[in-house]
């Protein structure tokens, strides 16, 4: 299956952002990673100064089979408590979500849920998925149906004028199949991937590594088939958060990652349409291990490093004030010419 996406990037803005940014009164470079923010955010949205005032995140939620082998320290119960936070803007999300700017959307594509408490929006594909150490999580036209649904919603968000992305997950376990998607797509070795993700116990933590290693071993996941990779070792939100990456690009919005499965989530979907990458952006490193080599297989650097392990978006919403700052740096700043003297960096 091929998700259309147009190529995002403008070229001829991307030049111009990248000479305004050199002849900012500043030394060549200063800003690091906020020029890199501003020249990209230029780039996709075609606009010299980028209009990321409204935003929006986006958090995905679903249950997982393989929390029945004991890989979570919490019981799966509590993604449905936690779908009912969000809904009460009593989450770290949502704090963070209050502090800067954004709307929240909680999707549900596959909790355990029988009644989806609104103004969440209903778009379960099934109640959970399977356990993957025993057969497929999910069937390739469900985890289909599923990327559908978060590309559908950032369409959505997209026409109400929603200008900046973050996207994030919540589903009990979902450390696991976040971990063995980095394993599958990177070649890494379980036992240098595999995390704590809530806190789970040292019996626990075995656990996981064995679900990890028996699901490769069962499934052989092929990195050159991320649908079926993401059927069968994947997740329902996992799914839902690669649709948004792909909506995302089809609709030229920046997107920003936040830990380990969003991150997964996002590698998956640059396999599926390259020109995804893009429209990436990441924002915090988690202390799960394969978040790092996630990242690095992406190309991207994070903006903050604050031993942060906690999903739903947090980190990528706790990133926003940097890109209004890259934004407004931009916008604001004087240039050499404004201060009528040849850009010093031009004349040496
Ligand atoms: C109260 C609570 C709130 C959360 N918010 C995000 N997660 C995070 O922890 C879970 C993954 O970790 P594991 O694989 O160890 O279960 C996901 O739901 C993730 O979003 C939470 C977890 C809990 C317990
Ligand atoms: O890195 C993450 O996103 C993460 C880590 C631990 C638990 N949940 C999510």
């Amino acid at each position: 299956m091929r998700f259309n996406t147009r190529t995002p990037l403008d070229q001829d803005i991307i030049m111009k952002a990248t000479q305004h940014v050199a002849n900012l009164t500043k030394p060549l470079g200063s800003l690091g990673a906020l020029e890199e923010i501003y020249v990209r955010l230029a780039g996709i949205t075609g606009q010299l100064h980028p209009d990321i005032g409204q935003k929006a995140v986006v958090i995905m939620c679903g249950d997982h089979g393989v929390a029945a082998e004991g890989v979570s320290a919490y019981p799966q119960a509590v993604t449905g408590l936690m779908i009912h936070n969000f809904v009460k803007g009593k989450a770290a999300v949502n704090v963070l979500a209050r502090q800067h700017g954004a709307e929240v959307r909680v999707v549900d594509v596959g909790s355990l849920l029988d009644e989806v408490p609104p103004p969440v929006l209903n778009r379960q594909v099934r109640k959970g998925t399977a356990n993957f150490t025993e057969g497929p999580a999910m069937s390739v036209n469900e985890a289909k149906q599923a990327t559908e649904a978060g590309m559908a919603v950032v369409r959505e968000l997209k026409e109400q004028g929603v200008r900046l992305l973050a996207v994030g997950e919540m589903g009990i376990g979902n450390t696991t199949p976040g971990t063995a998607v980095a394993a599958a797509l990177t070649g890494l070795d379980v036992d240098s991937l595999t995390g704590r993700g809530t806190g789970v116990s040292n019996e626990g933590f075995h656990k996981k590594q064995q679900a990890i290693r028996q699901a490769l071993a069962i499934h052989r996941p092929d990195p050159s088939r991320p649908l079926e990779l993401l059927a069968r070792i994947g997740g329902l939100e996992i799914a839902g958060m690669a649709g948004c990456y792909l909506g995302a690009a089809k609709e030229g919005l920046p997107v920003v990652m936040d830990g380990l499965i969003s991150t997964a989530a996002a590698l998956l979907a640059v396999k599926m349409e390259p020109a995804v990458r893009e429209v990436l952006f990441a924002s915090h490193l988690s202390v799960e291990p394969a978040h790092a080599a996630l990242l690095r297989e992406l190309g991207l650097e994070p903006l903050i490093t604050a031993g942060m392990r906690l999903g739903e978006a947090s980190g990528a919403v706790l990133s926003f004030p940097l890109f209004d700052s890259a934004v407004g740096l931009a916008r604001e700043m004087a240039t050499f010419a404004d201060l009528g003297l040849p850009n010093p960096a031009s004349i040496t």
